[in-house]
């Protein structure tokens, strides 16, 4: 049967009259169309109704083993697949592997890189994020997104002695804890690593695994798959330089080799609260006269001295110290992907660049929705919810986005998603499971709050944060299995003010008291 959703593409370039290209009349799409074949735009699935996806990415991402851990917590596979996969497991999901170049709001039709144009009667944008680079266009500050970007990592590391880690969220301390046989010099804004994880209490648990070799066996993780099949680009597929692929996720790292050119297993050091003041290139280094400094040793303190080494490229420090290197990863957050979709359409932004979307995932625009790493959580939120540009995040807000759209298109009304309740993130760090459950750094709570801490060096670091005898929120580091019982109480919101320090003693069960 021909699938109603599919319109007709007759050619991949424009018409041609004399030598003027002209835009192939506008083909009418099914009812939804998404833009965006990463993890939120793939969670977008309307049973019975027509879809188009049109994605500048040849391959889409698939969540697959996908489980509920606990109410909110959910653990899956994920795995990139060419997108001919998805058509046959959807015949209702029609692929366009193509760019959106333009959004006409008013028309409700958008416009591909190949000059076609799609209308909508509803679209929603998942057009994810792109790196926030120091320093864009310099070839020797990499940002790392997609499979192409962390091959480029690889590549360049292969052949690397020394490299600078700009950044303190996910990918450096991931980076931090997985390059090898290469000096790394980690410059962050903060007093302590992983600041958009963990407070100074569990940076410090977990910097002693950093400094250490790295002996033990990586624990397996339930959301690791990354299948390598179907990744090459297909002939004929053509991606605008301007466009990432989809974003890549956990244990993005895995299968690849990241080990730079010398025998040494961990070399770290790491600059606290500086950041990047200049970037010079080895000429511009040369007639700057300034002195750059050896990498330091751990007995020699602050006593760094000259270095004698040429390096490709230089990096000043806010704190005036000056450092070569072969490349420097920028690691400094992302910028959501709206360019394509501003010209002409007034668009409320938030703070972060993203598209501001309501309780509804929907933008300030008609019909048009957005999910993912594209848009700004602009609802009140519950008191235990704050939006981080997480996987979970994108397929709850694309899973959700759907149901508004039907909703919405059938004339109904619908709840907000239960999984917007409670933030839950659980991943790993340094080869430790890491669960962070609602206001987990105390978040906006100022200083009406405190904290209860249980610490076993080298197994386990708990920190639950209590305001008003209520648990708001808890970091797990280590294999606690307190996440399904924490999640519980922040969510009954129970006093707990009687049972005081038994909460953390280690020798009560507390997963039988609460039951
Ligand atoms: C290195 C790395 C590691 C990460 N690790 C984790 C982790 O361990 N846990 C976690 O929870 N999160 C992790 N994240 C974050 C997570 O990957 C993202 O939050 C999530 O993938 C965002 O999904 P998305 O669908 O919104 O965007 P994306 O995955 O970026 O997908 C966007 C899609 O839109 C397409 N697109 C872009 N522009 C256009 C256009 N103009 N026209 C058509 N299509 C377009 C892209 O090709 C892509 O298919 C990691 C991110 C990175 C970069
Ligand atoms: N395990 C996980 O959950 C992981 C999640 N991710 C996600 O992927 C995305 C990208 O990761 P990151 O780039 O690490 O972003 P991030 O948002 O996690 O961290 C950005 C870091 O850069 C710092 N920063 C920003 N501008 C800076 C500047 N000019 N100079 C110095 N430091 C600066 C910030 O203070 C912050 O520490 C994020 O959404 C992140 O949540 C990435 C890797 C692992």
């Amino acid at each position: 049967m021909q699938n109603p959703a599919a319109p007709r593409r007759q050619s991949a370039s424009p018409q041609k009259f004399g030598n003027m290209e002209v835009a192939r009349p506008p083909q009418t799409a099914g009812k939804f169309v998404v833009v965006g074949g990463g993890i939120a735009g793939l969670a977008i699935h309307f049973p019975s109704e027509e879809i188009l996806l049109v994605t500048a990415s040849p391959v889409i991402k698939a969540v697959t083993n996908f489980k509920q851990i606990s109410k909110v917590l959910e653990e899956f596979d994920v795995e990139e697949q060419p997108s001919t996969m998805l058509e046959n497991r959807f015949p209702n999901i029609k692929v366009i592997e193509c760019g959106v170049k333009q959004l006409k709001s008013e028309e409700h039709c958008i416009l591909t890189e190949d000059g076609s144009q799609y209308v909508y009667k509803k679209l929603c944008l998942c057009a994810g994020a792109k790196p926030k680079l120091i320093c864009e266009g310099n070839p020797y500050v990499l940002g790392i997104r997609d499979t192409d970007s962390a091959q480029e990592f690889q590549k360049q590391l292969m052949n690397a002695k020394r490299i600078m880690i700009i950044g303190n969220g996910g990918i450096a301390l991931e980076l931090a804890y997985e390059v090898e046989g290469c000096e790394v010099i980690w410059a962050i804004k903060d007093k302590a690593i992983g600041n958009t994880f963990f407070d100074a209490g569990a940076a410090e648990f977990l910097t002693s695994k950093l400094i250490a070799e790295k002996p033990e066996a990586k624990i397996a993780h339930k959301r690791t798959r990354y299948t390598t099949e179907g990744k090459k680009k297909e002939a004929g597929t053509k991606i605008n330089a301007g466009n990432v692929g989809s974003a890549l996720g956990p244990d993005w790292h895995e299968g690849l080799n990241l080990k730079g050119t010398r025998e040494f297993s961990h070399k770290i050091h790491i600059e606290t609260m500086c950041e990047v003041k200049n970037i010079y290139l080895q000429k511009d280094f040369r007639i700057s006269k300034k002195k750059s400094l050896t990498f330091p040793r751990d007995d020699q303190n602050e006593l760094v001295t000259t270095d004698k080494e040429i390096w490709p490229v230089y990096v000043e420090l806010t704190n005036e110290k000056i450092y070569g290197c072969d490349f420097i990863v920028s690691a400094t957050g992302v910028t959501p992907n709206i360019e394509p979709f501003l010209c002409g359409n007034n668009f409320d932004l938030g703070e972060d660049g993203g598209l501001r979307v309501d309780d509804h995932m929907h933008t300030s625009l008609p019909d048009i929705y957005a999910a993912g790493d594209i848009c700004t959580a602009s609802w009140q939120p519950s008191p235990f919810w704050q939006q981080m540009r997480l996987w979970t995040q994108a397929r709850q807000m694309g899973w959700y986005a759907a149901k508004c759209m039907t909703a919405a298109s059938l004339g109904e009304s619908i709840d907000m998603d239960f999984s917007f309740e409670l933030f839950a993130h659980v991943t790993k760090f340094f080869n430790y499971k890491v669960v962070l459950l609602g206001k987990y750094n105390a978040q906006s709570l100022g200083s009406d709050h405190e904290l209860m801490l249980r610490c076993t060096k080298g197994q386990e670091y708990i920190k639950v944060v209590m305001q008003n005898g209520r648990m708001m929120g808890a970091v797990l580091i280590g294999e606690t299995n307190l996440e399904e019982t924490f999640e519980n109480l922040i969510l009954n919101q129970m006093n707990l003010s009687s049972y005081g320090e038994d909460l953390l003693d280690p020798n009560i069960d507390i997963e039988d008291y609460f039951d």
